[in-house]
């Protein structure tokens, strides 16, 4: 064989092979379904606006002692109709229910919130079930989970969480506001109030996140508590429900707000060795 036909079979067989490598790799890109990693979701969203689960600070954060408020409720409810949280200090239990927001004091009393308030953890969606099932048999919080677990369509997407019930009991808690230097939210629960509704109606609030976002939110059920009267609830430590209608909505994209959260003051910041932080916004893959 020549030289110069052997120069032509060579050609031939890389215009294959990189033409093969490229379709190859148009194919990863839409085989890859719906994971889309998103470079800078910036403040624009992708998508529809309902099915974004948007979060302040991260719960690993709350965990060390992080309760100065970064967002101001008036910005945040134009995030959600629907979530939990805690305010400015750790004062309180966040609820947003319909559009109301609630700060759940020590007294157990659900107050309204004003727009300036603040928060330095929150979780909110627009909330939009995309299933809805009836509950008539009685469960405690832990099968009453299962049960709702049993319903997903995966483990690995976060889901708002609403269950409208009937109660035996409800045990909830809130937390008083802290003071500088913060204590760590495992010792600033030592002086936690703590209220044992009976035979109550009313709505748990609240989210399924997966367990690989763990540091980030916390993983599995993370409820709150308010009477259908809207008068009073908390933070749900346990319950017995008798009857009740579940719904859920699954929050396909997840996006942490980008804020400063001044880690503490200097002292505690020399002492934990924590700075103030950006948060990044955080666009996860939407499914
Ligand atoms: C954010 C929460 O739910 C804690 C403070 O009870």
């Amino acid at each position: 064989m020549n030289k110069k036909s052997l120069l032509v079979i060579l050609v031939l067989l890389s215009v294959t092979f990189f033409s093969g490598c490229t379709s190859s790799a148009d194919n990863f890109s839409e085989t890859a379904g719906n994971f889309e990693r998103i470079e800078n979701s910036g403040s624009e969203i992708r998508g529809n606006d309902s099915d974004v689960l948007y979060q302040i600070s991260t719960i690993d954060a709350l965990l060390q002692g992080v309760y100065d408020g970064v967002l101001p409720v008036a910005e945040l409810e134009t995030h959600g109709d629907f979530g939990i949280g805690t305010f400015d200090g750790l004062e309180g239990e966040m609820l947003a229910l319909d559009g109301n927001y609630y700060q759940i004091k020590t007294d157990g009393i659900a107050y309204p919130v004003s727009g300036e308030t603040t928060t330095p953890f929150a979780t909110v969606t627009h909330f939009e079930a995309d299933e809805n099932f009836r509950l008539d048999e009685p469960a405690n919080l832990t099968e009453l989970e299962a049960s709702i677990d049993l319903k997903l369509p995966s483990e690995n997407l976060f889901y708002a969480v609403r269950v409208d019930g009937n109660f035996s009991s409800v045990k909830a808690r809130s937390v008083p506001r802290q003071e500088k230097p913060y204590p760590k939210l495992a010792d600033a629960v030592s002086s936690q109030s703590i209220f044992e509704f009976k035979n109550v109606s009313g709505t748990l609030v609240g989210f399924r996140t997966p367990e690989y976002v763990e540091g980030v939110n916390v993983p599995g059920y993370h409820l709150h508590f308010i009477t259908a009267d809207r008068s009073a609830g908390g933070h749900v430590l346990d319950l017995e429900l008798k009857d009740g209608d579940v719904a859920f909505d699954i929050t396909r994209e997840f996006l942490t707000l980008r804020r400063e959260v001044p880690f503490l003051d200097s002292h505690q910041a020399g002492r934990w060795g924590m700075k103030a932080v950006n948060f990044p916004t955080i666009y996860f893959f939407k499914f």
